[in-house]
This record gives structure tokens, C-alpha cells and sequence, in this order.
């Protein structure tokens, strides 16, 4: 059957609810994401077998985003779909592949790694695997509470299987983590089997469809051929075989982190089309006494508030799309035998993580704050997107942890620059810093990028001097390390910024020689409004770490508030451009023809509150209550 997904996903009637799912109760609020998680999977799977064909340009990564719509919060199969095919695909042999990884499978799986006692700090993971030669078997055991498994997604109720991440030990030796196949559920019951012990770890402050659950094992068996073995094998007789990188089993969150960059750009989208739309609706007092109320959107504070959403969404979905790429280009290498790259994959990847979750959440929050107390309202949306994008900011590696991973890798360079040894180009810049080989300042994007990797090098000699110092003081490494942390962190989270203001600008200049002028002009105005933002946000480090001049940071802002002004009639033209559909936005702010007002009276009329005229409790508890000296 040829299709058209949009209309197909739309006119599918039991996606899509009349009762905002606010209502519903936890139980209430999982059967009914269930329902519609196993509508969409069949759809997906009609999509991967071909039985159905996509008729317009869009790919799946379309009902992917229809999802949110449908959901309102997130697919109970998320992690199903997202990490564990993707894990069995990277991580386990062409055998197991073909074994396991069948369109019509009965698994329904997730992804099981944190626990109790450890999130972060994966080393610590308790959960073991041990190997009995004489039955070809791994026993997965869980030897005390902090091991048991928390958290994953659609553990609680909904997978009978799962990749569940343990400590190898082998005749008596413990090999580190690894990843075991493990059957949890039957598939016909769906009862739990002999020895696990699994459910759902209750209410959150989102994601509260996607049924995270906790998992105990009884010493439960599982065959020696469920381990993923594409990297790394255990043979029949026990022998070890090495990986040839020993953080291959990473893979997955080294993934993952890559592809939440561009899930936040679209969250932010999201965010930015409701709030846009909504300021240019939204009318609040003149700005001239004499004059009618303006929208909001007039008001250059609100502009502040909202053009660095929509320009921020721009530039994850770019510099998204980069660290794509060079995932595809490292993973084909790795393939080839070659793990250069994969370090500083890694260092990209964990403090993009990190800032593009800690700046999504963060401008959602701002979105919603800029739309008064309307924003306020769970029919605005807003309170979801917040819930759901600040997740990120824990999940797939902790924001602190990730940009001390990224630390690492500076301080790395940093020690090669201070001992003038030879550095990558791209980190020749340290070099200069250390000669002091500052450039004039030039108050234009290139030069804020120049100033951003001056901000760079010195805080990465400034976490690196102390970090000497502490170990000349006599501190052990860790412990010196722990002290410097605050610094290196910081360090981390410039190296972050000024990589998003590289990409995001070389990107946009290259982009604008292909499209019309008249694109172009707004597309480098978007860019360098974010340069500009981060430039007067981190002028306090410009003036520490570069040549700038209070007369240069005064320009900047003049830049900048006219860059507000310029961009300000493109405003609800550039989140129009997001293409978000109203199912998908699911805000009575944000639709596309502006009805905000009649949309909120619409969407109260369906508060259960509203059915009857006089509430049952009023009887109960408030007439007896209020009436009761006057009968
Ligand atoms: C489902 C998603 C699908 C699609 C996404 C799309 C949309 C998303 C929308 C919603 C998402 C929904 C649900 C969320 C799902 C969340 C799932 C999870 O949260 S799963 C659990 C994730 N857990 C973590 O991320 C744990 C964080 N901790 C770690 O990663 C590690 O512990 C550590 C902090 C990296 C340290 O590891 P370890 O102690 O083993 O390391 P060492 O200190 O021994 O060595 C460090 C050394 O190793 C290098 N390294 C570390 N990690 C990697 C890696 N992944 N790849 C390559 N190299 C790595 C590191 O660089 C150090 O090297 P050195 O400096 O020593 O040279
Ligand atoms: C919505 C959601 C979905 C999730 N889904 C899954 C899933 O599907 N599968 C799964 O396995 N897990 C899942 N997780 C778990 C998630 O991956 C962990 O919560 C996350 O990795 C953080 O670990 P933690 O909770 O142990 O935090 P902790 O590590 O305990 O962090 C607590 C605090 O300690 C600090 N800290 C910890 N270590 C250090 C350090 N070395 N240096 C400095 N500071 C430190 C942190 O910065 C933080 O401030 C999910 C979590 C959430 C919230």
C-alpha cells in the first residue's frame, strides 16, 4: 500500500485523545500510551517490510516526530526502538544479528544499565555475569539491593527482554562490564520468569508514559551465545577475548549522546513556535501612552527572550547534524580496525551533550516564562517540553560528569601545549595563548570565535595550574583532579560554546552560497545573533581572557540590539518555517491561526471539574461546612 504519513498517522483515530491525557491516572495514563506505542510499531514495521510505502519526502523519522503529538509525553517503546535495536545492531555479531534482529521478533526490549546505588559511575555497576563451562551459561545475578537495575525505560510493564549491562567473571577473574541478552518476560504470559524480579518505579516529573521499571535477578540463566559478542567473545571453553578498545561497550551512550543534540533542536523548535506565535497574538500595554496595547513580541526584552530559542534551535540542529556525520565517519573507521577518532568523538560528544541539554531546558523554561501565566497552563504544552527536555539533562550521563570527560581531553593538550609538544591544528590556538599571540580584537563573528578559543585556552591552563598545584602540594591525582573540578568544568563548557559558535557560523556561511539573498541575510542574522548573545552573556571572560575593550563590548550590544530589531518581522515567518504541526504542538498558544483564546476556553470546558454544575463535594465537605451555623 502506498501512503501518505502525515494523513495516514493522522487519520488513525485511536492515536489521538479527547481527554487531555492530564487527566488520566498513572495506570490510566500508560495503558493508553501503550495502545497507541503498538499502533505506531505496527506501523513502523509495515514501513521496514515494505508492506506499506511512504508516499511523501518525509521518512520515518517523520512518524518519529508525530509521536510527540500522539504521546504528548513520550513512546513506552522509545527505548525499544531507539537503543535496543540500535545496540544489538552495533554490538552483537552477524549470528546474533540475524537471529534477534527479525521484523516480526516477539522481544520487546530495553535498555538496562543503571542502577540503584550506580548511575553515573558505571565501573561501580554490581550486576554480575558469571560464566559455568560446565552448562555453556551465564548466571545474571543481582547480590544486593543498590544492584538492583533502576530506571530504565519500559522496563516497569511493557519488555519481555532486555540488554542488561554487567560485570564479566570468568573462573574467578572479573573481566569489567559487559552487555547479556536476557529474556525477563514470557512471551506468551508475560509473566515474569523464575528468578527476575521487575516492575515500575513509579510517578516522575515527566516521561511518566514511558514505565521505567527495576530489575532483580535470581542467579537466572541465560545461553553463553547472549552475550554481544561483535567486539568482544567468550568461547566455549572460557576463554576471554579481548576487545580492541575496551570502551567499544560504550557504544550505545556514545550514540545516543550524539543523537539527543538533535532532539533537543526540535524540542527548542517547539518551544520557540509556541512562544513566537503566541507574543504575536498576545496583546499588553502600549508602549506609548497614546497608542493601542502592542503585542508583546514588540517589546525588545521579549525579542531577547525568544530569538536566541529560535536561533539556539538552528544551531543544534546544524552542529546535530555535523556530529552525526562524524559519528558515521568514526564507526566506518572503527569498523576498518582504526580507534583513532574515537577520543575525541567521545570529548564532542559528552560536552555537546551537556550544554545542548542544559540550554534546551533552559530556553524551554525561558519560552515559557515569556508566555506570562498563560505558559503556566499544562494546555500550553510548555510544562511538558520543560519536563521532557530537562530529563536530558541526567539521562545518557550526568551534565557535571560528561563535561569532566570532555575535561580530560583538554587537559590532554593542554600538558602537550605547556610541554611545546607538537598539537592537532585545531588545537594550535592553545599555543598561541601560552606564546601570547592574542589577536586584535575584531568585533565581528569571526573575531567573538577567535575570543571564544582565548576563553578556551585560559580556562584550561587556569584548571590545569591548579591541578599542578595541588599535586605539587602532595594531592593524589584524583584527588587534585576533584579540587580542580569547578575549573575544568568550566573549561569544558567554553570548549563547548566555542565549538557551537564555529560550526554553527562556518555552516551558515557555506549554507547561505546555496539558497536565495534574501534567505541568506536572515540565515547569517540568526547566526550572528548567537554569536553576539554569548559574546555580551560571557563578556566578564571576553575581558579576562581576550583583547576586547569596554568600548568593543558597548558595540556589541548596539550589534546586537539591532540584529533584534532585523529579525523581528521574520519572527512567526522563521518558527512557521519549524513546519511543527498543530497535533504536534499540541498547545492552545501556539496553533498555527492564532485562536489562543478560544482554544484555552475549549480546552477547560473538557476539565472533569466542569461536568457538573455543583460538585459532589460541595455537599460532602463545604456545605457542611460554611452552613453550618446558620441552620
Ligand atoms: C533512546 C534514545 C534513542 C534516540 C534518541 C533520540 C531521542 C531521545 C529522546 C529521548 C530519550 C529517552 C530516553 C532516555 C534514555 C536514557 C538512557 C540512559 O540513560 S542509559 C544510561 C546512561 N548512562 C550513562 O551515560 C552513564 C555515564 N557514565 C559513563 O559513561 C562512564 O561511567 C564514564 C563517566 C564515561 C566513565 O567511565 P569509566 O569509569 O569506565 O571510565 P574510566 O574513568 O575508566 O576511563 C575513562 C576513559 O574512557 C574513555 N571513554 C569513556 N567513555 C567512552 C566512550 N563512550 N567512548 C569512548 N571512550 C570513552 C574516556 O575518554 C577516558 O579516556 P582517557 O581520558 O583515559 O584516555
Ligand atoms: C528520564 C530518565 C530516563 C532514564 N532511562 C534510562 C534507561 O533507559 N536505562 C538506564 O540504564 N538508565 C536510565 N536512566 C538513568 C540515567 O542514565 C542516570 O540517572 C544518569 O546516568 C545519572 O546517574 P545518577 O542518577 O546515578 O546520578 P549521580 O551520578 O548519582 O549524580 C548525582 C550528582 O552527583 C554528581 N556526580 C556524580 N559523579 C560525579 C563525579 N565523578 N564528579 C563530579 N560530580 C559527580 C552529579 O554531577 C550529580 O550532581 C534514566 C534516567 C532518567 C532521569
Amino acid at each position: 500500500m502506498m501512503i501518505h504519513t502525515n494523513n495516514y498517522i493522522l487519520n488513525i483515530k485511536e492515536l489521538w485523545d479527547d481527554v487531555p491525557e492530564e487527566y488520566l491516572s498513572h495506570k490510566e495514563r500508560y495503558e493508553n500510551a501503550i495502545k497507541k506505542a503498538f499502533i505506531v510499531l505496527k506501523v513502523l514495521r509495515q514501513l521496514h517490510t515494505g508492506n506499506i510505502q511512504i508516499t511523501d519526502h518525509r521518512t520515518p523519522t517523520n512518524v518519529y516526530s508525530i509521536q510527540d503529538g500522539i504521546f504528548r509525553n513520550v513512546n513506552p517503546l522509545l527505548i525499544h526502538i531507539g537503543l535496543f535495536w540500535s545496540t544489538i545492531a552495533a554490538q552483537a555479531s552477524t549470528e546474533q544479528q540475524a537471529e534477534w534482529l527479525q521484523p516480526d521478533s516477539s522481544m520487546i526490549g530495553t535498555y538496562v544499565q543503571t542502577e540503584l546505588g550506580h548511575g553515573s559511575f558505571i565501573r561501580g555497576i554490581e550486576t554480575t555475569a558469571t560464566y559455568d563451562s560446565t552448562t555453556d551459561e551465564f548466571i545474571l545475578h543481582t547480590p544486593r539491593l543498590s544492584a538492583y537495575k533502576w530506571w530504565p525505560g519500559g522496563l516497569g510493564n511493557t519488555a519481555n527482554a532486555c540488554l542488561v549491562m554487567a560485570q564479566l567473571y570468568i573462573n574467578g577473574t572479573c573481566h569489567g562490564l559487559h552487555i547479556f541478552l536476557a529474556q525477563i518476560r514470557d512471551f506468551d504470559t508475560h509473566k515474569p520468569l523464575p528468578g527476575i524480579k521487575v516492575g515500575e518505579i513509579g510517578p516522575k516529573m515527566g516521561f511518566n508514559t514511558a514505565d521505567n521499571g527495576f530489575l532483580g535477578f535470581d542467579n537466572h540463566r541465560i545461553p553463553r551465545t547472549n552475550m554481544l559478542m561483535k567486539n568482544v567473545q567468550v568461547l566455549r571453553d572460557g576463554t576471554y577475548v579481548k576487545p580492541k578498545h575496551d570502551k567499544l561497550t560504550y557504544g550505545s551512550m556514545l550514540l545516543t549522546r550524539v543523537t539527543l543534540i538533535s532532539d533537543l533542536a526540535y524540542q527548542l523548535s517547539k518551544a520557540a513556535t509556541i512562544a513566537v506565535r503566541y507574543s504575536a497574538v498576545r496583546r499588553q500595554s502600549p508602549i506609548k501612552s497614546n497608542e493601542p496595547e502592542r503585542q508583546i513580541l514588540d517589546f525588545v526584552s521579549q525579542q531577547h527572550k525568544l530569538f536566541i530559542t529560535i536561533a539556539s534551535s538552528h544551531v543544534y540542529r546544524v552542529v546535530g547534524l555535523w556530529m552525526w556525520n562524524s559519528h558515521k565517519r568514526v564507526t566506518a573507521d572503527i569498523h576498518e580496525g582504526n580507534m583513532g577518532q574515537l577520543p575525541e568523538l567521545h570529548a564532542l560528544a559528552c560536552c555537546l551533550k551537556a550544554i545542548s541539554s542544559r540550554d534546551a531546558s533552559a530556553l524551554v523554561e525561558q519560552c515559557r516564562l515569556a508566555c506570562g501565566g498563560h505558559g503556566y497552563m499544562m494546555a500550553s504544552n510548555l510544562p511538558q517540553i520543560y519536563a521532557y527536555t530537562t530529563a536530558a539533562v541526567t539521562y545518557e550521563g550526568e551534565y557535571t560528569v560528561l563535561l569532566l570527560q570532555t575535561a580530560r581531553y583538554l587537559v590532554k593538550f593542554w600538558r602537550l601545549a605547556a610541554e611545546h609538544k607538537p598539537l592537532p591544528q585545531n588545537f594550535a590556538y592553545f599555543e598561541d595563548y601560552i606564546k601570547k599571540n592574542f589577536e586584535q580584537w575584531r568585533n565581528s563573528p569571526e573575531g567573538i570565535i577567535e575570543g571564544f578559543k582565548a576563553i578556551v585556552a585560559g580556562k584550561t591552563k587556569a584548571a590545569y595550574d591548579t591541578l599542578q598545584c595541588n599535586l605539587r602540594n602532595g594531592r593524589e591525582f584524583e584527588e587534585a583532579w576533584n579540587m580542580a573540578s569547578v575549573q575544568l568544568t568550566n573549561a569544558s563548557e567554553a570548549y563547548a560554546r566555542s565549538l557551537l559558535c564555529e560550526v554553527f557560523w562556518k555552516e551558515t556561511v557555506q549554507l547561505s552560497t546555496k539558497v536565495s539573498k534574501s534567505l541568506a541575510i536572515v540565515l547569517e542574522q540568526l547566526a550572528e545573533l548567537y554569536l553576539m548573545y554569548w559574546a555580551l552573556e560571557k563578556h566578564g571572560d571576553l575581558l579576562l581572557y581576550s583583547t576586547i575593550s569596554r568600548n568593543d563590548i558597548e558595540a556589541l550590544q548596539s550589534r546586537y540590539e539591532e540584529l533584534l530589531a532585523l529579525i523581528r518581522p521574520n519572527a512567526v515567518g522563521l518558527v512557521d518555517a519549524f513546519d511543527i504541526r498543530d497535533e504536534v504542538l499540541c498547545s492552545t498558544l501556539g496553533a498555527y491561526d492564532g485562536r489562543v483564546y478560544e482554544r484555552m476556553m475549549e480546552e477547560a470546558s473538557k476539565s472533569p471539574l466542569n461536568e457538573d454544575v455543583v460538585n459532589e463535594s460541595f455537599h460532602k465537605y463545604i456545605r457542611p461546612v460554611t452552613m453550618k451555623n446558620k441552620l
